[in-house]
């Protein structure tokens, strides 16, 4: 275990305990979104694979984090007095887990999934008998208040119950509620949505490159064109269409290169590919949960 020492700023001692298990990509960017929000890292804790990670996080964010290969129970630990858990190992892991934290959970502890392909019957089946469970499909920009989530109660999960882990999550993003068999679109869109955008960045880039730029040149202006597109598109009111149409003059530049996106199928493709995620969450669903 690595303990640091109590962070500087007082805890707000009516803010939910919130114990974060695997803290990699996911759960991770959750964790340090929340923390930058101004909520305590009195109020967290974490667990890992290794002691390494865990000091190195332990160091970077003051929060208390338990390492799982140097102690069998530290997830068991950083759940005991936690109002609200955060599940992000990988779907595979994610029933096991279940089964070993289940003994240390309180009867009012959510235990909230951000996994892909992991039902809500299925975690119930590895839980207390009516222990609170949301099931919500997350997305990285949450590491800088960004994100978006959906977010599905449980049989047992009170209106109550979904609100504090909505109220937690809408620190670092939007929450959405859909219900359970919208969870697929809802990771195909936006769970799966920022490596679409990465991608065209990556893609970008290339093209930049082959056109005789420098790679640091295509690099710098592919990011920042991708990054302060999203920032015009993140303000009030923004409207993607009306965005496209005012860079798009009518006979010029932009307009080859739509055209030339639209004649090579990019709408097709773009809904195959939302699909194929929303298909491979199926999938997981069949292959973990039976
Ligand atoms: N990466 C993403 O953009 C998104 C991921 N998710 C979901 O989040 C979950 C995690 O995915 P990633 O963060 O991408 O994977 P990851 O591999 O980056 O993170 C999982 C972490 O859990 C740790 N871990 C594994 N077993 C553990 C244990 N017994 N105790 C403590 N720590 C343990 C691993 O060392 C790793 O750091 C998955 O279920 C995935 O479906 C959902 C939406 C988006
Ligand atoms: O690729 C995955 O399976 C996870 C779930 C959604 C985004 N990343």
């Amino acid at each position: 275990m690595t303990d640091t020492s109590a962070p500087a700023e007082t805890a707000d001692a009516t803010a939910p305990v919130i114990a974060f298990l695997g803290t990699g990509s996911m759960n991770g960017s959750i964790l340090r979104g929340v923390l930058a929000s101004g909520v305590s890292a009195d109020r967290m804790r974490a667990t890992t694979r290794s002691e390494e990670s865990a000091q190195k996080l332990a160091e970077e964010t003051g929060v208390q984090v338990f390492a799982s290969d140097a102690d069998a129970a530290a997830n068991t630990r950083a759940v005991d007095g936690a109002d609200v858990v955060l599940l992000g190992v990988k779907p595979y892991a994610i029933l096991e887990l279940c089964d070993e934290i289940s003994e240390a959970l309180s009867p009012g502890t959510v235990v909230v999934s951000v996994a892909a392909g992991i039902t809500l019957a299925a975690m119930a089946d590895h839980l207390p008998q009516g222990q609170p469970i949301v099931r919500s499909m997350p997305n990285t920009p949450s590491s800088v208040g960004r994100g978006v989530f959906s977010v599905t109660g449980g049989e047992h999960t009170s209106q109550e119950q979904l609100d504090t882990v909505s109220g937690l999550l809408s620190q670092v993003g939007t929450v959405v509620n859909v219900p359970e068999e919208q969870i697929r679109a809802v990771t195909g869109v936006s769970g799966s949505g920022p490596a679409y955008v990465f991608l065209l960045a990556e893609m970008m880039q290339k093209a930049g490159q082959k056109l005789g730029l420098d790679p640091e040149v295509a690099r710098v202006l592919a990011k920042e064109t991708v990054s302060g597109a999203g920032v015009l598109l993140s303000r009030e009111d923004a409207d993607a269409e009306a965005l496209r149409k005012a860079v798009t003059s009518p006979n010029g530049t932009t307009e080859q290169a739509i055209n030339t996106f639209l004649d090579g199928g990019i709408e097709q493709l773009v809904a195959d590919a939302v699909a194929a995620s929303a298909n491979r969450g199926d999938a997981m669903e069949q292959e973990f949960c039976g």
